[in-house]
């Protein structure tokens, strides 16, 4: 079998990144999809032979002899020697394997040096103005920011000076935002603590040094030194999710890639973390007891890669909905001998709709059964199409129980996050999101957190979700006691006030002080959102929010009895286009609605269709917290034209259906003449003798219609309540069977 060169492996060897041979292929005007594309030997000698014109490009600016430069070429070929005369040569690219062209910049730079020496040369006199200008050149050549960084070293020099004659100055304005300590004015004010508790004893104010000061006498005492006060309306801090702190380009770094896995059940999602798991742990660490902490972090090839451990698609579902972004990559587990099953499905739609790239495991190889092949056609039809076919979808056969495959699945996740062009700041204040949290019966509240951006550190005042405090303890995923945590790392911390929860996100602030007042109102918020409503999506706001350019799209869940109800009433809904509104279906199963349907909804304000199935009792529940818009349908037409009418604002049905109660059927009778009688209990609400039933099966409505007889014992009843048992017969209906739930409901009339 002949080996195929892919883009991705000669930007290896050749020790650049897959984005500069790409930039490349695309200056020579060659197409080729991604860094997944074969490059044949034609490609490969154009682009050796376009890097050998720039490194002759940028010679000349070398102070090389000619002699010298002859002597180079001879020894180029040779990579070992190139390396030796690296030393006696100028600071500038020489074989291939040195970073030539690491970007369009450095390219032009290159390219322009063209012309640099001729014009150079006659100027070589005026030194002072050339050498600047060379440096400068050398900087853009040699590193991509160069030119920021410089700028940004020289702000730093400039700025200080400047900072310390400000502090040598006597203070003529402070900014307060709230009240102080009284040693915190003083300082503020550049005074004496005591002088400042005088001159407060003398306005009738007693306070000590640490006592907190409000604002009139703070003004007050500010006016008094003949200062002004200048009272700083705060960003509102409290909202620090909204806040998007920019980080200057240059302090950017390299961050590991957050992966997800998720897949079918069965499928491998957890034998592939253990496996992961345990043959990437180093031997100094293998002595130590790895805890779960909800995630882990690997070493592979000198990079780490962080693995979220949750179960399921949590980190899609329930972080999402509280607006979290935590994962990068999504790996999907597809077993080769099973194929693609509802929850594959599932899983690509959360990926997809977190915009988040996915990489396909087929796992179970080493089955006999396996059949990657229909694993990669199922998979064609939901748009993830292997690059052999035409696609830019990376798939890794593996055997996750065997450990086999999982090197060139840790490789593409690298080269994905490579792609991705992963960064953040190391050096600022963390941020970053809750993975768990538990109360521990000892430690207190423990959360698992990722940081996201900037290092968290042990002693950190910390705000996360609605509750703070101060990192008391930080441990890795290893067990392992550490002082600090960088970008993408796992670790599990404690000090915190009270358990928040998985999916909020948390920041350390410069003082304790600040994080609690900080803390403590949104704790306060909370309290007060969760009496009024929260506003999702809802088909009778509808037509107001498209009328006010909320929306340019419905998200829509859609779940039916069967797949020939899905096609169809997916295609019925895309027809629909109210003036360039449309409907997007974000996700489309067979089966009743479930807790994950809702939570998907809640994450993509999304309105869950139901036609023919039923939410399960944990699903409508959630829905009713989460505000997530459930209706339930059982003609086509009526789906498509409530959308429409919604979207059109003329949704306005007179009569809405009113669930009344829940009944379970415990035992059957079959008597001659009366049918089947259904015996049953009242597990919730009620149910009336004229109430319209639903025949429920395994969450699939199977039967509409209206009582025939409600009885108690033998006496017909006009309704029974929760927790009573009856007997009940449905008109012109008789295949009732144990375990089936009968819903109750009246239609109503909508208050207008
Ligand atoms: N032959 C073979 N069996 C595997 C492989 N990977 C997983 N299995 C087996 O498949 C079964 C299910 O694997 P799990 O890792 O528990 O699957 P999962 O997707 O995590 O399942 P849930 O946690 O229930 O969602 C187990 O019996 C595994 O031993 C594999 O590569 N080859």
């Amino acid at each position: 079998m002949t080996q195929k060169l892919r883009v991705y492996e000669y930007a290896r060897n050749q020790n650049m990144s897959s984005k500069e041979v790409l930039e490349i292929l695309k200056r020579l005007n060659i197409n080729v999809r991604n860094h997944m594309s074969v490059m044949d030997p034609d490609m490969v000698s154009k682009v050796e032979a376009y890097m050998e014109r720039l490194k002759q490009k940028a010679e000349p600016k070398a102070k090389a002899s000619p002699a010298k430069k002859e002597n180079d070429r001879k020894h180029r070929p040779s990579k070992g020697q190139g390396k030796k005369d690296g030393q006696k040569k100028p600071r500038q690219a020489d074989t291939p394997h040195e970073k030539v062209v690491p970007s369009r910049a450095e390219m032009t730079a290159s390219d322009e040096a063209d012309n640099v020496p001729k014009k150079e040369k006659p100027k070589r006199k005026k030194l002072p103005k050339h050498s600047e200008d060379k440096n400068q050149r050398k900087e853009q050549r040699h590193d991509p920011q160069g030119n920021k960084s410089k700028k940004s070293k020289q702000a730093g020099k400039t700025h200080k000076p400047e900072q310390f004659v400000a502090a040598e100055k006597s203070v003529e304005k402070i900014t307060v935002s709230g009240p102080m300590t009284v040693g915190e004015l003083a300082k503020s004010l550049k005074k004496e603590p005591s002088e400042v508790i005088k001159k407060l004893m003398m306005l009738g104010i007693m306070a000590t040094i640490n006592q907190e000061v409000d604002m009139d006498a703070i003004t007050l005492i500010a006016e008094e030194y003949g200062i002004e006060v200048e009272h700083k309306v705060e960003v509102d801090e409290t909202q620090f999710e909204l806040i998007e702190e920019q980080d200057d380009p240059a302090l950017l770094k390299e961050r590991p890639p957050v992966v997800t896995v998720m897949g079918h059940v069965d499928h491998g999602k957890t034998t592939l973390l253990d496996t992961i798991r345990h043959t990437n742990v180093t031997a100094q660490e293998a002595g130590g007891i790895t805890q779960h902490i909800g995630a882990y972090q690997i070493d592979y090839e000198q990079k780490k890669i962080t693995f979220l451990d949750t179960p399921g698609h949590e980190a899609f579902t329930t972080m999402r909905a509280r607006g979290a972004q935590v994962t990068d990559i999504a790996i999907i587990v597809v077993a080769a001998d099973d194929g693609v099953m509802p929850q594959t499905r599932e899983a690509i739609n959360h990926a997809q709709a977190a915009k988040v790239p996915i990489i396909v495991a087929i796992n179970k190889m080493d089955k006999p059964e396996a059949n990657p092949e229909k694993v990669k056609q199922e998979l064609m039809e939901l748009n993830l199409v292997p690059e052999e076919w035409g696609g830019d979808t990376i798939f890794v056969p593996i055997s996750a129980l065997k450990g086999e495959g999982l090197d060139e699945l840790m490789e593409m996740v690298l080269l994905v996050a490579e792609m991705e062009e992963l960064k953040a700041n190391p050096d600022r204040l963390a941020t970053g999101t809750v993975i768990e949290a538990e109360l521990d019966r000892g430690k207190g509240p423990v959360a698992t957190v990722l940081v996201q951006n900037g290092t968290l550190r042990v002693g950190d005042p910390i705000v996360v979700g609605n509750t703070y405090g101060r990192v008391r303890a930080m441990t890795n995923d290893k067990g392992r006691r550490i002082k600090e945590a960088g970008p993408s790392t796992p670790v599990e911390i404690t000090g915190l006030q009270d358990v928040p929860q998985a999916g909020d996100q948390f920041k350390v602030f410069e003082d304790e002080k600040k994080a609690r007042a900080i803390g403590e109102a949104r704790a306060e918020k909370q309290k007060q959102e969760e009496r009024a409503a929260t506003s999702r999506v809802n088909l009778d706001e509808l037509f107001q929010q498209i009328q006010e350019g909320d929306i340019k799209e419905i998200n829509v869940i859609l779940k039916a009895d069967v797949q020939g109800s899905v096609e169809a009433l997916k295609a019925a809904l895309e027809k629909i286009d109210v003036e360039g509104v449309r409907v997007k279906i974000i996700h489309s199963a067979v089966g009743a609605i479930t807790e994950s349907d809702v939570t998907l909804a809640a994450a993509s304000n999304a309105i869950v269709i139901g036609f023919n199935v039923r939410p399960q009792p944990q699903a409508k529940q959630l829905a009713e917290e989460e505000k997530v818009d459930i209706r339930l349908h059982r003609i086509i037409y009526n789906v498509t034209e409530e959308i429409e009418n919604a979207m059109k604002g003329m949704l306005d049905p007179e009569y809405q259906e009113k669930v009344i109660g829940t009944v379970e059927v415990r035992q059957i009778f079959k008597v001659s003449k009366v049918g089947t009688i259904a015996g049953s209990y009242v597990k919730e609400g009620k149910i009336t003798r004229d109430s319209m039933v639903r025949l429920i099966r395994d969450g699939v409505v199977i039967h509409e219609g209206k009582i025939n007889a409600l009885k108690r014992f033998k006496d017909d009843v006009r309704e029974v309540a929760q927790g009573y048992e009856c007997g009940i017969t449905i008109e012109n209906y008789n295949d009732i069977k144990e375990g089936d739930v009968i819903e109750a409901y009246v239609m109503e009339e909508i208050e207008r």
